[in-house]
């Protein structure tokens, strides 16, 4: 089997000295396309950023391609599509214009753009939906497509793992679904993707994998079926239990996902590892 895009062994991120998530271990193989689901909180975002080199690595290990993420040379590699992050609407530039600023990291700057960055760009455009759009303003774009301008604009760079912050959320259902679509070719093609989301329904078919972050901790590792039964699992115990008494740990405010009940760490059946 191919050596893991990512591999996390029992590693702690967070900011400023103090850990956000501990003890998290989880590999990400070629061509899977893994599902980062978990409370509003609890720390989906900093596994995220602390696999790109972002936040403080405490303690474990992170290796990328196979080696210690230390050792990594070229970051273009990771294409990374940040949180809630439309174009401002006061930028004065074209989708084509932002997508080729994906191409900056894989050329020294004096050397001008050569037709292979050019059929790049080309080609992300056209992955996207969006090379009819190529030459327009980007503030006269929806939110949709202007998560889709920057989905291009990782993909310009041609990374071999595409890391995905939200993608769908904060869009609407039909910007959503076309945006599902793009993730669904994307994963036909055989591009590996971490996708950090609330919306897995929409995802259906996309996601491989799925990898739960709770309270700062990895508590579900599995498939797409496996994660249905222990959500079915979950549902019985908050039944059983007549009522949801809400956890001590709990953050003020959060909420199970989905709509399920309490995230239940009796019922947590990670040991599905993949690595
Ligand atoms: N830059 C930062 N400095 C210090 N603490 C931070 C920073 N970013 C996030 N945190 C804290 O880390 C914790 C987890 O946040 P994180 O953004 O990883 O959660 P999340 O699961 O991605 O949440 P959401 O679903 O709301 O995006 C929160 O308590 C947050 O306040």
């Amino acid at each position: 089997m191919n050596a893991p895009v990512v591999q996390l062994r029992d590693a702690s991120f967070g900011y400023a000295g103090a850990a956000v998530v501990s003890g998290v271990s989880f590999a990400v193989r070629p061509g899977e396309v893994v599902a980062v689901l978990g409370p509003n909180g609890s720390g989906k975002s900093t596994v995220m950023k602390g696999i790109l080199g972002l936040n403080d690595q405490l303690s474990g290990v992170l290796e990328l391609f196979g080696e210690p993420a230390g050792q990594l040379r070229s970051r273009s590699r990771i294409g990374y599509v940040p949180q809630r992050h439309t174009l401002s609407t006061s930028v004065r530039a074209t989708v084509r214009e932002i997508v080729e600023v994906g191409r900056l990291p894989l050329r020294p700057w004096w050397r001008r753009a050569t037709d292979a960055d050019r059929a790049a760009v080309d080609a992300a455009l056209a992955e996207v939906g969006l090379f009819d759009l190529a030459g327009s303003d980007v503030s006269t774009l929806s939110g949709g497509q202007q998560r889709r301008v920057l989905i291009a604009r990782a993909l310009a760079g041609e990374p071999e793992i595409l890391v995905m912050d939200e993608p769908t959320a904060g869009v609407d259902t039909a910007s959503q679904q076309v945006l599902a679509e793009v993730l669904r070719r994307l994963a036909a093609s055989g591009v590996t993707m971490i996708i950090v989301t609330h919306e897995l329904e929409a995802l259906r078919g996309v996601v491989s994998r799925i990898v739960e972050i709770s309270h700062g901790q990895l508590t579900f590792d599995g498939v797409p079926a496996e994660w249905a039964r222990f959500q079915a699992r979950r549902i019985a115990a908050v039944s059983a239990n007549g009522h949801h008494h809400p956890s001590d740990h709990e953050p003020h405010g959060a909420r199970a996902p989905y709509g399920l009940g309490p995230l239940d760490s009796r019922a947590n059946p990670v040991g599905g590892q993949h690595d």
